[in-house]
């Protein structure tokens, strides 16, 4: 399968490039970075500290994607809303782990998903698509009197709150309770809060060094209490993740995927 990754020279783009050199079935066909970087040119091999591919990072996102079979994108929501479009004109799978989405950007994608395959997921790794699975067990098991909490922790360069995945979590407790994320969410308190809203889904983000992603569902109850946790130590796990999701999305018929789809997660 031949691979674009786009954002090639991000945090999580270098993985990405690492991930399909290491990948069999897969093929690096382009590194994109946006018009004006100073990554442009460069041996995207060498970028990702592998031996030199011949390769250089480019801006010609169009041209890139012609020749592909799908597109790996880390980037930003607006880029990420960019790239949907062309993937969809190109018909070629798109696998989105971009975080901080909001509902316009949402909207875009889901129109993007009437021409071809996207995944998109808050987190890509097994452990917090099973955890998310547990998490909404548990929430539809207990009553409204026990409280749900999500606590996160990331490195200091992180640019959005909260996490992909905390708010991935926080759609799967939701999903449990059968409610609407939307109105349960509580993101931020500060100052005389008042007593806590039985039933909402409270959100805490710390941010610090260089914290590769730790996630932690309390359910707090009367006197008693359950957390569930997931620690991510290499962020390799989640371009792993991705490429999986590249494979399984591969002639895919258009539509809006999660990883719990690609890890058959869904009849848990
Ligand atoms: N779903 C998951 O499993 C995971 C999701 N993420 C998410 O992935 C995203 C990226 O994270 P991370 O790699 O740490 O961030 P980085 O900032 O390190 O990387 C983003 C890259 O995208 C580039 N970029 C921005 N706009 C464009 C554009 N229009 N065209 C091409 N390239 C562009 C940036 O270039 P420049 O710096 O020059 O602007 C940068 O190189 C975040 O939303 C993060 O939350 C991260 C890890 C796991
Ligand atoms: O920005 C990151 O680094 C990460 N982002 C994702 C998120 O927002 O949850 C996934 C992972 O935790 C790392």
């Amino acid at each position: 399968m031949r691979l674009v990754v786009v954002g090639a020279a991000g945090r999580m783009g270098r993985m990405l490039l690492r991930a399909i050199h290491d990948a069999p079935g897969c093929t690096l066909s382009a590194a994109v970075e946006r018009p004006g970087s100073p990554h442009l040119g460069q041996d995207s091999g060498l970028l990702a500290g592998l031996p030199a591919n011949g390769i250089p990072v480019t801006d010609d996102a169009a041209a890139a994607f012609a020749a592909a079979d799908g597109v790996l994108d880390f980037t930003t929501p607006d880029a990420t809303i960019a790239f949907a479009a062309l993937a969809a004109r190109t018909r070629i799978a798109h696998i989105v782990g971009t975080t901080g989405l909001e509902p316009s950007h949402l909207a875009r994608l889901a129109e993007a998903a009437r021409d071809t395959a996207i995944v998109r997921s808050g987190n890509m790794s097994l452990g917090v698509n099973l955890l998310a699975a547990l998490v909404r067990k548990v929430a539809a098991t207990l009553g409204t009197d026990w409280d749900i909490e999500i606590v996160e922790m990331h490195h200091r360069m992180k640019v959005d709150a909260p996490s992909g995945t905390a708010v991935l979590l926080g759609e799967a407790a939701a999903a449990g309770r059968e409610v609407d994320l939307a109105q349960e969410r509580v993101a931020v308190r500060d100052g005389q809060t008042g007593a806590r809203v039985p039933g909402t889904i409270g959100f805490a983000t710390l941010r610090g060094g260089t914290v590769v992603g730790e996630h932690k569902v309390i359910f707090a109850g009367a006197g008693e209490r359950l957390e569930l946790a997931h620690l991510a130590e290499d962020r390799g796990l989640f371009a792993q993740g991705a490429v999986k999701a590249a494979l399984w999305g591969r002639g895919r018929a258009p539509g809006l995927y999660s990883m719990a789809d690609v890890l058959g997660l869904d009849s848990l």
